[in-house]
């Protein structure tokens, strides 16, 4: 089910919008936009659609629009033309054009927005600021409180609870953030860049926290951000937004597999492959593989060898015609240090990059990916330095 949907959103400060509308049409930029009119182009034709229990994010070069069509979903920004959907039970409401007490409650029940500057309320304690949205609502003491207690255990602070912010670090207070957003029953939140300000290692473990909290809650969360390996990591799908629009807008791997033009390229040339390629688009496919008789060849030295049965699930496998290996599946679920070395793992192509490193890395041996029991393909030296010297190629092609 929708969440949220922009339709064709515009968005223009400034008082000349009459006349700055039929150049946005026209595909003026926004320099040109400017110039001609005094007006400034938060965003043009911003049509997407974010399903339910997901991780949008918005990202782009600062000042390319994403804050700005973020708080459209809550009001904060006028939309100059469009609709702006947002789920309210079974209806959705547009909130572009709905009255003010439908906005109001709109804001207050359905979306909840995180800050990048926590926005805590320093004469409050940490259990104060993460219980104002239910005490805004009116809910009484006691009831919140339970409600309070439990999102700080989520994000490990219940400790904390009668501090003050000045007393906790920068990750604690924008954990605190994140507690009063899941506290509410709000089941969208918005969240603009709500951990650029804090360091590499802190915003890693906010990044995964924040999975884990999505994983139980199943929130739809729209999400501001400049960097793509933030985006990679969180987004469900990403919106590439340049100069006030949309250039691109799919699933992690779709953006780094096939950028829609060089700006995109540019951001992918920088990122990390590691965690958004899949096996799938490294591996060799069976039907690419080398045959002896009817085994399969693995590597380009011809040690390993792969004998499947007739329903193409591997049987076999041996290394320099002498040793037969064991063959071990791998769900995912398990710790990789549990994969015994010399072993050939068969696991699955939707599996990353980074997981076919470690299991290479774990066994010494190539890794065999297939689908509902049946080989598909290998992921060996060969296809990890390809897919590394993939994203270098990317890179200098882009400088
Ligand atoms: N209230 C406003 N009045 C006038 N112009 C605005 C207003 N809000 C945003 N803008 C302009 O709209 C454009 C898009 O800004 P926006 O803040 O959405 O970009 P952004 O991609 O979120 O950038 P950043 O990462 O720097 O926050 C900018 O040129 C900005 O100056």
């Amino acid at each position: 089910m929708t969440a949220v949907e922009f339709k064709n959103v515009d968005i223009v400060f400034g008082d000349n919008q009459q006349e700055a509308i039929p150049m946005v049409d026209a595909g003026k930029t926004r320099e040109e936009i400017l110039e001609k009119t005094g007006c400034v182009l938060g965003v043009a034709g911003g049509s997407i659609k974010i399903e339910e229990g997901e991780i949008c994010v918005l990202m782009g070069l600062s000042g390319s629009g994403k804050s700005t069509l973020l708080r459209a979903v809550n009001g904060l920004n006028k939309v100059t033309r469009g609709e702006v959907l947002v789920r309210d039970g079974d209806n959705l409401v547009d909130v572009a054009s709905c009255d003010e007490k439908t906005l109001r409650h709109m804001r207050m029940e359905r979306v909840s927005m995180v800050f990048q500057q926590f926005a805590l309320l320093p004469w409050r304690t940490v259990s104060e600021n993460v219980g104002l949205g239910l005490e805004l609502k009116g809910m009484p003491k006691a009831e919140r409180e339970a409600i309070v207690e439990e999102k700080l255990k989520m994000v490990s602070l219940d400790q904390w609870k009668d501090k003050y912010a000045h007393e906790l670090s920068g990750g604690m207070q924008q954990r605190v953030g994140l507690a009063r957003a899941f506290a509410t029953d709000a089941d969208i939140l918005l969240m603009d860049e709500p951990f650029s300000a804090l360091d590499p290692l802190i915003r890693d473990h906010l990044q995964d926290e924040l999975l884990e909290l999505q994983r139980n809650l199943k929130k739809t969360i729209v999400f501001v951000s400049h960097d793509l390996d933030e985006a990679l990591k969180i987004g469900s799908h990403i919106a590439i937004m340049e100069g006030g629009r949309i250039v691109q807008y799919g699933e992690p791997e779709e953006i780094v597999l096939n950028p829609a033009n060089e700006y995109v390229a540019e951001f992918v040339a920088h990122m990390n492959p590691l965690n958004v390629l899949r096996c799938a688009s490294l591996m060799t496919s069976v039907s690419d593989l080398r045959k002896d008789g009817d085994r399969l060849i693995l590597d380009k030295y011809d040690a390993f060898k792969v004998t499947v049965d007739g329903k193409g699930a591997v049987q076999k496998v041996t290394f320099e015609e002498k040793e037969e290996l064991p063959v071990i599946t791998f769900e995912g679920d398990q710790p990789i240090d549990s994969v015994p070395d010399s072993s050939i793992v068969v696991t699955s192509p939707d599996f990353t990059m980074k997981r076919a490193i470690e299991l290479r890395q774990a066994t010494g041996n190539p890794v065999l990916l297939a689908e509902n029991g049946v080989l598909v393909g290998v992921v060996g030296d060969e296809e990890i330095y390809k897919g590394i010297l993939r994203q270098s190629s990317i890179a200098d092609a882009a400088e």
